[in-house]
């Protein structure tokens, strides 16, 4: 799979050791930064992961910052990306399975390396599962499209 990795200067450490661990794994990984422990602001990797999913040339997306909140509210502001921060494997296996999650959010100070290539490993390994889900990630979707719309009709 193709992954582009995004990450703030918290995340910036650990974004570089899962895009060489998902390398590892045979996937091809696009890494938007950030390249150096510099402070920098994690809204603006959220949305280039987010906008590198939409449009084709990456698969899934891996965010992090220092918790994964404020990089996963961001990615998640971006129509059609759903981002899921996770802090288990199974809780990423489910992002999957349940919600077609395409971003994966971490919070790269609350979890060490090795809970952080499982959840990875988990999130890469499970695919939708469709189904009854369909329906619930139907209606994420309506949800989206009339936040969307109201914001649009706003004086
Ligand atoms: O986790 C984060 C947001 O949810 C950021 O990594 C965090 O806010 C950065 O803070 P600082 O500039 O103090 O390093």
């Amino acid at each position: 799979m193709k992954l582009a990795f995004g990450a703030d200067h918290a995340g910036f450490e650990l974004k570089n050791h899962l895009a060489d661990f998902a390398r590892g794994l045979g996937h091809e990984v696009l890494d938007l930064g950030t390249h150096s422990s510099e402070s920098v602001d994690y809204p603006d990797f959220a949305e280039a992961v987010a906008r590198a999913v939409l449009d084709g040339r990456a698969d899934l997306g891996v965010v992090l910052c220092s918790n994964g909140v404020g990089i996963s509210i961001t990615a998640n502001k971006v129509p059609g990306i759903r981002c899921a921060l996770c802090h288990t494997s199974w809780g990423a296996a489910r992002a999957r399975q349940h919600v077609d999650a395409n971003v994966l959010a971490l919070g790269a100070w609350e979890i060490g390396r090795g809970v952080a290539e499982d959840i990875l490993r988990a999130f890469l390994a499970n695919e939708f599962e469709g189904g009854r889900h369909e329906r619930r990630v139907a209606k994420l979707r309506d949800v989206e499209r009339r936040g969307i719309a109201a914001e649009a009709s706003r004086p």
